[in-house]
């Protein structure tokens, strides 16, 4: 069996990837400082290391450079945001492995701890399911909770509607309403459900590197370029590709995209070969693209391209009927995750629940049920364990229910934030970019 060890501050985060990788028949130890992996180094002999850039006590570049000295043929991964790229860039001329850019999905840790202990693959070491094809990622092991609300009945009636088709999905929606979980129902309800679903956040990707994270680079291509990396699009062939936030893509990444949907053929960085890919596309954008077409920020044809089916996901406030169903939902996922009991909710928490305007809607709703399931010590979760402004959320509702109140409020909270929106949003309670629209509908300058 294969032993990982997994150096990682972030509990919740290593807590995760630990049972993933359990479950994929790894042995996995975590430690969550560089001392405490040094500690468990010498007391013991590991495959393979994973190891976050930012520690408390020091970088993971340290570690590297140490083990590097110690044990150099451990194969060393660092994980990393993509802002630290360059980081990680260095982390590789250093000696690592190579790195994995957070949020990761599954298939990548896979394919990465593949590619790392291949040197000695054997039939006993390499556990069988990496070397399957891929199979399908979920985002946080996520179920499709359907809803009885009319604007999710409507929500599932599309997505039946055009699963099982090759039309290219658009997939609108305020932030955290769950357009990536449509994204995964739609490939899963495809005739594609047996093969890879990857998951693409364009907005963390810095337009530099995003040619090479699409279609991969030959080593050598480019500085920092020190193995061959097969792209997003090679990942996906034969499945579905979700690109998230695809209004962020820079004009020149629109293009290439746009050139990889027409052609259906790819080119990796400094390669001259062009490889055959048949991808689904499913894209989701929580900012009116029409307008970003209307100003020149995004192109005209791969607009249309994107779009030859859009979806829009309610707001949580405008499927109020499906809170209880996704309470549970999220209640026995938190249990799960943190292996915890809770029953259910008190009767106040639901009052609140049902009171409050959601305005990150069901991302914020999972995050407050597993915050207050950690909270809970008892049976059911009382209020007491809820952020102030949901237990509050009572008074709030009365004070921001009128109209005339409610142009007076924006006024407030714009003063007190000295004008900045986002502050001001924040007092508010809502998003930004709700509070734009209210500005507009007010006429408040
Ligand atoms: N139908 C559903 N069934 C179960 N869980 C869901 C459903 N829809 C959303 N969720 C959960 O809600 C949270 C937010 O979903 P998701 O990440 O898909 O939102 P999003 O709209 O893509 O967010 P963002 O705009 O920030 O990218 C996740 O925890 C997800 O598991």
């Amino acid at each position: 069996m294969i032993s990982i060890l997994l150096v990682e501050d972030d509990i919740s985060f290593s807590v995760m990837l630990e049972r993933f990788l359990k479950r994929k028949d790894f042995q996995v130890e975590i430690a969550h400082s560089i001392e405490k992996a040094f500690t468990k180094l010498k007391a013991e002999k590991y495959d393979l290391i994973f190891t976050d850039l930012r520690l408390p006590d020091g970088s993971g570049l340290e570690l590297l450079e140490k083990m590097k000295e110690t044990d150099p043929s451990l194969p060393i991964i660092m994980m990393t945001g993509y802002a630290e790229v360059p980081s990680a860039v260095q982390a590789m001329k250093l000696g690592a492995f190579d790195y994995i850019s957070k949020p990761f999905n599954q298939d990548e840790v896979l394919n990465v701890i593949k590619n790392a202990v291949k040197g000695e693959e054997n039939e006993a070491v390499v556990p069988k399911v990496i070397k399957e094809k891929p199979v399908s990622k979920n985002t946080e092991g996520t179920s499709f909770v359907e809803g009885i609300s009319a604007a999710s009945k409507k929500l599932n009636e599309f997505i039946k509607l055009v699963a099982p088709t090759n039309m290219s999905v658009l997939v609108t929606g305020e932030s955290g309403t769950g357009k990536e979980v449509v994204a995964k129902a739609i490939h899963m309800n495809s005739h594609r459900s047996d093969q890879p679903f990857i998951a693409v956040d364009c907005g963390a990707i810095p337009k530099e590197i995003a040619a090479s994270e699409f279609f991969g680079h030959v080593k050598g291509s480019f500085t920092g370029a020190v193995n061959d990396k097969s792209g997003h699009f090679a990942a996906a062939n034969g499945g579905t590709l979700f690109l998230d936030e695809v209004g962020n893509l820079s004009y020149e990444n629109q293009i290439q995209l746009l050139r990889a949907l027409q052609e259906r053929k790819i080119k990796p960085i400094g390669s001259n070969i062009e490889i055959d890919v048949d991808i689904r596309l499913v894209t989701a954008t929580n900012e009116d693209l029409q307008k970003a077409v209307n100003r020149g920020d995004f192109r005209e044809d791969l607009y249309h391209r994107l779009n030859e089916f859009s979806i829009g996901v309610p707001s949580l406030s405008d499927r109020k009927e499906d809170l209880l169903l996704f309470a549970d939902y999220f209640l026995e996922r938190a249990n799960e995750q943190l292996n915890k009991n809770v029953i259910g909710f008190s009767d106040e928490t639901i009052t609140c629940f049902q009171k409050y305007r959601w305005p990150g809607n069901l991302r914020e709703f999972s995050n407050v049920i597993k915050r207050a399931v950690l909270l809970t010590q008892a049976e059911f979760v009382p209020p007491e364990v809820l952020p102030v402004e949901i237990s509050n959320a009572e008074k709030k509702v009365i004070e921001f229910s009128t109209k005339e109140h409610e142009r007076d409020l924006i006024i407030r909270a714009l003063k007190e934030a000295s004008n900045n929106k986002t502050q001001a949003a924040k007092l508010l309670r809502i998003t930004r970019k709700t509070l734009y629209n209210k500005l507009k509908e007010y006429d408040i300058n």
